[in-house]
C-alpha cells in the first residue's frame, strides 16, 4: 500500500494557527523587554491571589537580601583600606576588625534572608500552580460541547495546559529576576560610591551575555509553537503503537510498518526542527559568551590603566574585582531568569488567551434566575436544524416532533442521518442553529440548566470508560443522590450488568481500569451494560439511549429492552437503534434521512406505508429467516 503524506498526515502542512503563533514568536528581542512588565505584573497578581503573606515575605526578603550586597562591598573596601594602610601589620588587622565584623554580619543576614525566601517560595509555588490549574479545568469543564467542534480549540487547550504549568515558573523566575536585578543595582551603587568610572567597566563586562540568553529563549518558544500539532500527532502515534486497545488490530492488519512509517515521517520533521533550533541556540550563546569574555578583558585593562594613572587606590581596584565577580553572578541570574521568564511568560500568555477565548463558549451563569423545570409533560421540537461548523449541509434539517410524557419513541435511519445530533439537542448538549425545543411549552434555555439536566439521562453511543469502580461508574449517573448499594444494583439489573459485576474479582468494588493496580478491564458488551446502568440509575423523566445494545448479546439485549419497556407509560424514553426489532413497541418511530424527518408513525403504520422504514425492517428481518 502506498499512502502519501498528503492523505495521511495533513497536519504536517503549516496550519493557520501555527502561522499566528510563529509570527508572535518572531517578535524581536527588544519586543521581549516590552512584554516583561506585563509578565511581572501577572506573576505578582498570581502570587498575591494564591498567598498574600508568603508573597510579602518573598518580595521583602529578596529585596533586603539583594541590597545587602552594597553593604558587603562597602565593608570589603573598608577592610581593604585598613589592610593596605600604613603601619605594622597587627595594628592594620586590628583597625580592619570593625569593618570585618560588619562584613560578617551582612553575610549572615543575607544568608538568613535567603533561607526565608526559600521557605516562603517553596510554600508559594505549589499554591500558585494549584490555583492556575484549577482555573483552567474550571474552564475546560464548563465550555459548551460545540467548543470542541471549533478548529483550533484542542490546540489552544494543549498550549493552555502548558501555560498553566508556566504560572509557577512565572512567579519563581520573577522572584529570582528580582533577586538578580537588586543584586546588580546593589553592586552598581557600591561601585559608584567607590568610583563612578568603575560603572563603565561593569557594563562592558555584563551586557552581551544578557542579549544572547534572551535570543535563545525566544528561539525555544518559536520551536514549541511550531511543533505543537506535530507533537500532538506524535503523542497519538506513540499511543497507537504502545497501548493495549490498538494492539490486536495493529497485529491482525499488520499495521506495524505503516505506523512506524508515520512515526518516522512526523518525528523526522520534528527532529529536523529541533536540530535547527539547537544549532541556532548554541551559536547565539557562543557568540554572546565570546563578546562577554572580550568585555571582561577590557575591564582588566581599564582597571590597570586607572590604577597606573593613580585615579583609584589599590583597595578600590581590588574591590572592583570582587564587584565585577558579584555582578557577573547576578547577571547570570538575571539573563537566565529573563530567558525563563520570557519563555514562561509566552506560555502563560497562551493560558490567559485561552481562558479569554473560551469565555465565548461558557454559558451565562444566570441559572439562579431561571425556574426549575417541573416533571416532563410534553416535549415539542419545532423546525429544529443544526449545521456543524465547516459543513455544507445541516446534520439535522427542519425537524418537527412532539413527544408526550410516558411515551417511548425511536429515532431510526441510516448512519449519519442525524439521529445522535437531534438527540444531543433534545438533551440540551447542543443548541439548534434554528428552531426551538420546548419542555412543557417553554424553551429548554428558559429553564434552570442544572435542574433540567437532572431530569434528563443520556446513554451516549460513544460512552466513556471512567477509571473508577463498577459501583462508582454506575453511581456517576447521579452524584447528587446518595450512592446506595440497592439503588446501584437495581440500575445494574435493568441493564443486565448485575451478574457481570458480581463475577468480577471484587464485585461492585472492582476498579475498571487495568492501568491501575488490581484494575480490571471489561469486554465491549460488558462496558455497554455498565453505561446503560448509569443511565437507568439517574431515573430521569427523559432517558435518551443512543445505540445502547450494539455490543450486547441477545439475552442482555432482551433484558435491556424489557427494562426500557418497563418505563413506558410513566417515563419518557428516546431510543436510537439500528436493531429495528427493538422499536416495534415504540409509541412513535421517527425516520431520518440526511437530517430530514421523512417518516413518522407506529411500527404498524410505517409498515403499512411501505416506505423507507418498511424497507429497512424487511432487510433486517430477512436476515433472521432460514434459507
Ligand atoms: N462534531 C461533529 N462535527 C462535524 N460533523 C459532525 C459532528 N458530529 C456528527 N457530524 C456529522 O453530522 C451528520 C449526522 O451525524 P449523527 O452522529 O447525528 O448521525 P447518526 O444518525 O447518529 O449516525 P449513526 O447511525 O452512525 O450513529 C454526519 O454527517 C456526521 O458526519
Amino acid at each position: 500500500m502506498s499512502v502519501t503524506e498528503e492523505t495521511v498526515l495533513p497536519e504536517l502542512r503549516n496550519a493557520w494557527w501555527e502561522h499566528g503563533a510563529r509570527r508572535r514568536a518572531e517578535t524581536g528581542v527588544f519586543g521581549v523587554f516590552a512584554e516583561l512588565p506585563q509578565f511581572v505584573r501577572q506573576a505578582v497578581a498570581l502570587a498575591w491571589r494564591a498567598d498574600k503573606a508568603r508573597t510579602s515575605v518573598v518580595a521583602g526578603a529578596t529585596i533586603a537580601a539583594g541590597s545587602m550586597a552594597t553593604f558587603g562591598l562597602l565593608s570589603t573596601q573598608r577592610v581593604l583600606v585598613e589592610l593596605f594602610g600604613a603601619g605594622p601589620t597587627p595594628e592594620r588587622v586590628e583597625a580592619a576588625l570593625p569593618a570585618l565584623a560588619v562584613l560578617a554580619a551582612v553575610t549572615a543576614v543575607r544568608g538568613g534572608l535567603g533561607i526565608a525566601v526559600g521557605y516562603a517560595q517553596n510554600g508559594l509555588t505549589p499554591r500558585v500552580n494549584q490555583a492556575a490549574e484549577r482555573r483552567l479545568f474550571e474552564t475546560t469543564t464548563a465550555v459548551r460541547l460545540d467548543a470542541f467542534d471549533a478548529d483550533a480549540f484542542a490546540d489552544d487547550m494543549e498550549r493552555a495546559t502548558r501555560g498553566s504549568d508556566a504560572a509557577n515558573g512565572l512567579v519563581s523566575h520573577t522572584t529570582n529576576l528580582l533577586a538578580g536585578v537588586v543584586g546588580l543595582v546593589a553592586v552598581a551603587v557600591a561601585v559608584v560610591v567607590i568610583n563612578p568610572l568603575l560603572l563603565l567597566a561593569l557594563l562592558v563586562a555584563t551586557l552581551p551575555n544578557g542579549y544572547a540568553a534572551l535570543r535563545a529563549g525566544h528561539l525555544r518558544y518559536a520551536n514549541f509553537l511550531a511543533g505543537s500539532v506535530r507533537r500532538r500527532r506524535l503523542f497519538v502515534l506513540e499511543r497507537q503503537m504502545a497501548e493495549r486497545e490498538s494492539a490486536p488490530e495493529l497485529r491482525t492488519y499488520g499495521l506495524r510498518r505503516f505506523l512506524l512509517g508515520q512515526y518516522d515521517m512526523v518525528m523526522g520533521a520534528q527532529t529536523t526542527e529541533e536540530l535547527k533550533l539547537a544549532r541556532r541556540v548554541t551559536t547565539t550563546m557562543s557568540v554572546g559568551a565570546v563578546i562577554s569574555g572580550i568585555g571582561l578583558g577590557g575591564v582588566w585593562v581599564l582597571l590597570g590603566l586607572l590604577l597606573a594613572g593613580g585615579h583609584i587606590p589599590l583597595s578600590a581596584a581590588v574591590t572592583c574585582v570582587v564587584a565585577v565577580q558579584a555582578a557577573q553572578r547576578s547577571l547570570t541570574t538575571v539573563t537566565l531568569q529573563l530567558d525563563f521568564l520570557f519563555t514562561n511568560g509566552q506560555f502563560f500568555k497562551e493560558y490567559v488567551g485561552f481562558l479569554d477565548r473560551a469565555r465565548e463558549y461558557i454559558p451565562d451563569d444566570d441559572s439562579g434566575s431561571r425556574p426549575e423545570p417541573p416533571p416532563l409533560r410534553r416535549l415539542d421540537i419545532s423546525g429544529v436544524s443544526l449545521r456543524y461548523p465547516d459543513r455544507d449541509t445541516p446534520a439535522v434539517d427542519d425537524v418537527t416532533i412532539s413527544i408526550t410524557a410516558g411515551q417511548t419513541v425511536a429515532f431510526v435511519g441510516e448512519n449519519g442521518s442525524g439521529k445522535s445530533t437531534l438527540a444531543a439537542m433534545i438533551a440540551a448538549l447542543r443548541s439548534p442553529s434554528d428552531g426551538m425545543i420546548e419542555w412543557n411549552g417553554r424553551p429548554l434555555g428558559a429553564w434552570d440548566p442544572e435542574a433540567l439536566r437532572h431530569r434528563i439521562a443520556v446513554v451516549l453511543q460513544e460512552h466513556h470508560k471512567w477509571p473508577y469502580t463498577a459501583a462508582t461508574n454506575i453511581a456517576m449517573g447521579d452524584l447528587d443522590g446518595d450512592a446506595e448499594q440497592t439503588r446501584i444494583e437495581t440500575a445494574a439489573r435493568k441493564a443486565a450488568a448485575h451478574e457481570t459485576i458480581l463475577a468480577l474479582p471484587h464485585g461492585y468494588r472492582t476498579l475498571l481500569d487495568r492501568t491501575f493496580k488490581e484494575g480490571h478491564d471489561l469486554s465491549g458488551g460488558q462496558w455497554q451494560r455498565i453505561t446503560a446502568a448509569r443511565g437507568f440509575y439517574r431515573d430521569a423523566d427523559l432517558l435518551i439511549m443512543d445505540e445502547p445494545s450494539s455490543a450486547l448479546d441477545p439475552l442482555a439485549e432482551d433484558a435491556l429492552f424489557q427494562a426500557i419497556r418497563g418505563r413506558q407509560g410513566s417515563r419518557t424514553t428516546i431510543l436510537i437503534t439500528h436493531r429495528l426489532a427493538n422499536v416495534i413497541h415504540a409509541d412513535q418511530i421517527f425516520v431520518l434521512h440526511d437530517g430530514v424527518l421523512v417518516e413518522r408513525g407506529s411500527h404498524a403504520e410505517l409498515m403499512a406505508v411501505d416506505g423507507r422504514y418498511a424497507g429497512l425492517f424487511r432487510i433486517q428481518a430477512a436476515g433472521y429467516q432460514p434459507g
